[in-house]
């Protein structure tokens, strides 16, 4: 669920820290990590990064935020309002925990370099392991087949000897139209994979490739142009094909190849496996075998949504291939670097202790990501905590992305890296569950020998033990999603499952090369935002109350204290809304009621609090700027940061309470996947980034905060106009407390605007008078209360 633009290493070329001497002085060189013999150049290398002035930054802001604390203890019998300064407290304890969380994540940063062009003169391509291609998708109408299409083609067409590779494709959503366009696009194929690697394409996601003219056309052979026409035209067939087949609704033909399709239901069908491609050869430069699996579905099964489809694929690809390594994206996810299999070898070989590269995560970055991120949801403030990490135990699995080891999916600890696996029979049918041929692939797996790939498998032979293996059913009384596999319990698998690879005691690597190795979609709409918010925050708060909490995990487990404080601090965001919203209405509350949660502005203590926020704000601008963003995308991140935590994340906190109180169950809601034209000529709306809204409650708190803090600012003001001169005016209220609500309703904004916007554009009006409703009973309650405390 991780989501990095920015390859940061290049921006922190381009925005140096500090205007240095050379860039040497800002990376110090360290020794390559544990690489093989110092004759030879590393594969890959650990870069790292100097960071004391953020240190010292940081450290300041904790001081002040202990002071401030301080201060609030030491005053707290002076108060004429208890309440709010005890409120203010809290919430402020809350805020400096999660600073220390914050210290200790970025406390240390690195990055990791890889040398792809030295690999050839290492390593013989013969010995490069195999690797199973793992693509899912959920729904053709929220994942348009297009666009797992060309995520399909960017893979078959990476550079990596194609009979070392597997592509299996996941079908949640049990759909004809799905399987129909896999089997066009393997025709498609045959003509694309040679084109691109003939002419070393660099985007090899049709899509992509085709938005932008070649630029130079006159420089290139006219054999080129007329081989780019066609493919233009191939493609271009391929996409009506897909598109007219999308409207028409499909007569499953009983005899016909989508004869299985007849009468299914996407949650009450058998297993359709299905061989689409095979290289039955076994040559380098044909097609990879390309598999379709829609895994057994029935209503009063738990399917685990997408971790439970990895399971599956693990399961189904362990009989057909069982690759060593396994690579696994989302189907928005196009390979956008040809290379990135090769940057992943780096990683591979680079290591001598295998145990310091239990997977390789590449980043999540978008092809179509809005500007200046109005929604908040790019993440890309994060880098530096995702460098900080990296030099901790590792970064975070982010589900998509991921080269993983298979024998680590399977459970295995670096200390038994070694051994040849536990082969007692008995036991990995026990784990594993009862298939003979599944038992024998992962004592394989787990001893390390990849003896099937090498004898050439022909997927469709195994079949039969692959329909087995995906049955909703077969992992009863097995180790699946608990001990091996993905892990279940969490909509934030990925998460989850990186956590519990992690307190095994691996450790694991990020990898950001440039160009970006995989493009994805983001969502573009705001209702979409709010979601995939509402299901991280709740995903990850989940994972707090699991077994594998990172606390457990470091008590017990090989989890890192520090790795674990890190894993604390993404898990507890949902958790954060309640304080978030407390402090946001604070400051209504103390102008409705005349009272105080800030130092007045004569006092000294005053500074403290002012420190806080300047400070902060402009080091937070300042790392922005080091990444080469704007002063607009500081400003979106910042306060889409306090929108989201107090709307989507307040749900997600309620979700979490309502499970663990048996009440109600989570789901994984999918994000819609927005279809780029074949033409690409509809971009650059100028509404793109426009704030639309539908009936969803999680903005319902969004507006009573905004409603809550308009109402006292009025309240202030027409206090003030209606008080003599000879009142000191300062004296009525806080300054402070007005800035703050002042501050807050900026936040809140683009609510106000919508407000008053029409169609899509308006908040309706049933939301409006929620929140109106709610708004008004806690002005009322303000009043009154303040005669208790
Ligand atoms: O029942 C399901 C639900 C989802 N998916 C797939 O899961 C992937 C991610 O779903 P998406 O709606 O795109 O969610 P995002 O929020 O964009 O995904 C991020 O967050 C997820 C966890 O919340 C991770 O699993 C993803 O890898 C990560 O990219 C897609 O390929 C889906 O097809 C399934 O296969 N089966
Ligand atoms: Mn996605």
């Amino acid at each position: 669920m991780w989501i990095f633009l920015l390859n940061l290493e290049k921006a922190l070329y381009k925005y140096p820290i500090k205007t240095p001497k050379s860039t040497q002085t800002l990376f110090q060189k360290t020794m390559a990590t544990k690489t093989q013999d110092l004759a030879s150049p590393p594969l890959q290398e650990k870069i790292v990064i100097k960071n004391t002035i953020p240190r010292v930054i940081e450290l300041v802001i904790l001081s002040l935020l202990v002071s401030l604390l301080v201060y609030r203890v030491i005053t707290f019998k002076d108060q004429d309002h208890y309440f709010p300064w005890l409120l203010a407290l809290l919430c402020e304890s809350w805020f400096t925990f999660n600073w220390i969380l914050i210290v200790n994540a970025k406390w240390t940063q690195c990055m990791t370099k890889t040398y792809p062009e030295r690999l050839l003169d290492r390593i013989n391509e013969s010995e490069f392991p195999a690797v199973d291609i793992f693509v899912t998708t959920a729904d053709p109408i929220l994942e348009p087949c297009i666009i797992t299409m060309n995520t399909v083609l960017s893979l078959l067409a990476v550079d990596y000897p194609a009979n070392k590779l597997a592509l299996y494709l996941s079908d949640d959503g049990c759909s004809p139209l799905t399987f129909y366009s896999l089997v066009e696009t393997m025709k498609f194929a045959k003509l694309w994979v040679p084109f691109c690697k003939k002419y070393n394409v660099q985007v090899r996601a049709p899509f992509q490739y085709f938005m932008t003219k070649p630029p130079s056309m006159e420089d290139e052979s006219l054999e080129f142009q007329q081989e780019w026409k066609k493919m233009k035209n191939e493609y271009g067939n391929l996409y009506k094909k897909i598109e007219i087949a999308g409207q028409r609704t499909f007569s499953c033909d009983r005899d016909s190849d989508l004869g299985v399709f007849a009468d299914v239901h996407r949650s009450n069908h058998p297993t359709i496996i299905k061989v689409v491609s095979e290289n039955k050869e076994g040559t380098p430069n044909d097609l990879p075998h390309v598999i379709y699996i829609s895994r057994e579905k029935k209503p009063n099964h738990h399917h685990h949504y997408k971790a439970g489809a990895m399971n599956v694929l693990a399961r189904v690809s362990g009989v057909m291939t069982n690759a060593p390594l396994m690579l696994n994206v989302d189907c928005d996810m196009y390979a956008n670097n040809p290379q990135v299999f090769l940057h992943a070898m780096c990683m591979l070989f680079g290591f001598k202790n295998e145990e310091d590269c239990s997977f390789i995560q590449f980043p999540q970055a978008f092809y179509d990501g809005l500007k200046d991120d109005p929604f908040g949801i790019q993440m890309l403030q994060f880098c530096y905590i995702g460098n900080g990490v990296s030099s901790i135990q590792g970064f975070f699995y982010s589900g998509t992305n991921c080269f993983h080891r298979r024998k680590v999916i399977y459970g295995s600890s670096p200390n038994d890296a070694n051994k040849t696996g536990n082969t007692d029979k008995e036991n990995l049918h026990k784990i594993f569950g009862k298939s003979i041929e599944m038992r024998e692939s992962a004592a394989q797996a787990l001893s390390g020998s990849s003896a099937k790939i090498e004898n050439q498998a022909i997927p469709s032979r195994f079949i039969e033990a692959a329909i087995k293996v995906a049955g909703c059913s077969y992992e009863y009384g097995t180790s699946w999603g608990k001990l091996i596999g993905w892990m279940y319990g969490s909509t934030t698998e990925d998460l989850l499952t990186g956590l519990s690879i992690h307190g095994r005691g691996w450790k694991s690597v990020f990898c950001a090369p440039e160009p970006p190795p995989f493009l994805g979609c983001a969502p573009t709409t705001y209702p979409g935002a709010l979601t995939q918010q509402k299901r991280w925050a709740t995903g990850l708060l989940e994972v707090f109350f699991t077994n594998k909490n990172p606390l457990l995990l470091t008590l017990n487990g090989k989890l890192w204290f520090r790795q674990a404080l890190v894993y604390m601090w993404i898990c507890l965001w949902g958790i954060r809304s309640v304080p978030e919203i407390c402090y946001a209405v604070l400051p209504a509350y103390c102008i409705i009621t005349n009272s105080r949660f800030l130092p007045k502005i004569s006092e000294s203590a005053f500074l403290i609090p002012m420190g806080i926020f300047v400070i902060y704000t402009l080091y937070g601008i300042w790392e922005l700027k080091r990444l080469g963003m704007s002063l607009r995308m500081w400003w979106n991140i910042q306060r889409m940061g306090r929108v989201n935590a107090m709307t989507a994340w307040l749900f997600a906190c309620l979700s979490v309470v309502l499970k663990l109180l048996g009440l109600s169950q989570i789901v994984f809601e999918v994000t819609k996947k927005d279809q780029s034209s074949f033409d690409g000529d509809d971009n650059d709306d100028a509404n793109d980034g426009r704030f639309t809204y539908d009936r969803s409650p999680m903005i319902v708190p969004g507006v009573v905060i905004l409603l809550i803090n308009l109402t006292a600012l009025v309240s202030g003001v027409s206090r003030l106009l209606n008080i003599g001169s000879r009142e000191n005016w300062t004296e009525m209220f806080g300054l402070g407390e007005v800035f703050c609500s002042v501050f807050v309703s900026l936040c809140f904004w683009e609510l106000l605007k919508g407000l008053f916007g029409n169609g899509k554009y308006g908040i309706p009006s049933s939301t409006i008078w929620k929140s109106g409703g709610l708004a008004l009973l806690f002005v009322q309650l303000c009043r009154r209360s303040s005669q208790w405390f």
